[in-house]
């Protein structure tokens, strides 16, 4: 046997490790493994080992969280439910490793309930589905990770979520909304975020509300791997960020989770092979659902982690980010815009999140704030019509990123044709003249303003929201 490669940290120099890898190679990787993982009650700084291994050796990396430590020692019964959250962030965070692989078999360190193994199947089948799709890696689909054995499930412990709920913060209209409606219930949310970039300090500071941060940071093989040709792709981020937030909530005596995911974000992008590909699978209720069920059966956590706009639609929340005015200078929801480097720069402009944004956010806006948030008028721009006809469903599929359901950007095209400030706009008078007939029809304001579908928010909570 040839060893190709053993690489356990420590810099690598990108062009030895392109000779030296082959994508062949990395393909012939059998299996991926959980070899170890510490935590270091000093310094807050959790350490997640994992490994790819194959007839042409084995790849080890190291991903590396730091969670804000408490002035104040947890007590000892938060201390391991949250090390208990920890094992399960380790077997969640793989995902990143195990796609520059892709081998077929992934094996557990440790035995799980029920509850875990379906909740750590889904994020590495469903939660990897775009990635399978694009690669063309239709065996993702039906992983299903062995562990050594049955574990017991943790009795209830409901004090372990009791406290201020923490409020996941990454930048975007949404996560305002939360934010305010849980201060205007008078619930003295404490704003969270993972790897706080310019964009989701400036909402903070917008805020005024002092808030917690978490460092995530990869392991660099991962990324010169990458540069090299490995396998990548789309990988379930909301599923890491939240199993970070729960398990800083736990550390720190904080109540929930409260995160902002919407309706929307459970419909898939399109069908493969049989299976439903949805780029915000691990935003989805059905991710929600079995994250609270692995919680609970793994550490006793007892409504650890729900999203309080999960009833609502994008459009009702851009109605409601409306009545927040004091974010307008601050709010951003394109995810380009995390990767531009002007550092005043928060819409991109052209991509698909951009799109439709405005279009949700115009019905219930002047046209001088809507272009005052986004500094472009999009609706001045003929260029913008191909990417809003696949919006509004009149071309191509769903696109891969967080745009609402077709219904949505339909609903917002219609009160836009209603209102003379957007209706004779290049764009808005193009569009309306676009869609057909049916799709008119098919369109219903009063659904899409209409709470519904299935959630997991507290009642206590829930009152906060319109009904
Ligand atoms: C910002 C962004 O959109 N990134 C996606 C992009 O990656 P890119 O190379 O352009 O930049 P980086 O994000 O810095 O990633 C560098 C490499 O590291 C890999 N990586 C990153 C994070 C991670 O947790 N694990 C990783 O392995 C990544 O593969 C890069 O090679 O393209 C990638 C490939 O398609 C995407 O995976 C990157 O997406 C980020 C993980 C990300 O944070 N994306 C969110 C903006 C996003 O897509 N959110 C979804 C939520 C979906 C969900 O189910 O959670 C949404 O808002 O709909
Ligand atoms: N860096 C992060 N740290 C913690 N939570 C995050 C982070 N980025 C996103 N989130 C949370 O993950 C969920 C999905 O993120 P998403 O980007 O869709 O939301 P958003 O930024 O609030 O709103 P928008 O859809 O307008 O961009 C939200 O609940 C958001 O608060």
């Amino acid at each position: 046997m040839r060893v190709l490669l053993v690489v356990s940290g420590g810099p690598v120099a990108g062009a030895d490790l392109v000779w030296r890898v082959r994508n062949e190679q990395l393909g012939q990787m059998a299996v991926f493994r959980f070899p170890s993982t510490s935590y270091d009650a000093a310094t807050g700084v959790a350490t997640f080992g994992y490994e790819l291994d194959g007839p042409a050796g084995t790849l080890s990396f190291t991903e590396t969280v730091t969670f804000p430590v408490p002035a104040v020692a947890p007590s000892q019964a938060r201390l391991a439910a949250f090390r208990q959250v920890l094992s399960l962030l380790h077997l969640v965070a793989g995902v990143s490793y195990y796609k520059a692989a892709a081998p077929p078999r992934i094996e557990l360190p440790a035995p799980v309930s029920g509850p875990v193994l379906d909740y750590v199947t889904a994020v590495y089948t469903k939660g990897l589905a775009e990635y399978a799709y694009r690669n063309d890696l239709p065996h993702v689909l039906s992983l299903v990770p062995d562990a050594p054995g049955l574990a017991t499930v943790a009795a209830p412990a409901p004090e372990l979520t009791e406290g201020r709920p923490l409020s996941a913060v990454g930048g975007g209209k949404d996560s305002i909304v939360t934010l305010e409606t849980l201060r205007g219930g008078g619930f003295d949310p404490v704003p969270f975020s993972v790897n706080p970039n310019r964009i989701i300090e400036a909402v903070n500071a917008a805020s005024g509300v002092p808030a917690l941060a978490a460092r995530r940071t990869l392991d660099p093989l991962l990324l010169e791997l990458n540069a090299a040709g490995a396998r990548n792709g789309h990988i379930p981020v909301t599923a890491i960020n939240s199993l970070i937030a729960v398990a800083t909530a736990v550390l720190r005596g904080l109540g929930p989770v409260v995160m902002s995911n919407e309706r929307s974000a459970s419909d898939p992008n399109l069908i493969w092979n049989g299976h439903e590909i949805n780029h915000q699978w691990s935003k989805g209720v059905e991710a929600e659902g079995l994250l609270r069920d692995a919680l609970a059966a793994h550490a006793g956590l007892v409504d650890p982690y729900f999203s309080l706009l999960r009833t609502l639609s994008e459009l009702h929340i851009a109605k409601l980010f409306a009545g927040f005015s004091g974010y307008d200078g601050v709010v951003t929801s394109c995810n380009q815009a995390f990767k531009l480097r002007d550092a005043t720069a928060r819409w991109c402009g052209h991509c698909p999140k951009c799109r439709f944004v405005y279009l949700a956010m115009a019905p219930f806006m002047t046209p001088a704030r809507l272009v005052e948030i986004f500094g472009l008028d999009l609706f001045a721009d003929p260029a913008q019509i191909p990417g809003y006809l696949e919006i509004l469903g009149i071309d191509g599929h769903k696109p891969f990123e967080c745009v609402g359901e077709v219904e949505e950007s339909l609903v917002a095209l219609g009160l836009l044709a209603r209102q003379p400030a957007w209706s004779g706009t290049p764009v808005v008078t193009a569009l309306v003249a676009a869609v057909p007939a049916e799709a008119w029809a098919a369109a219903s304001d009063s659904e899409v303003f209409t709470p519904g579908g299935p959630h997991f928010v507290p009642a206590t909570y829930a009152k906060l929201l319109p009904s």
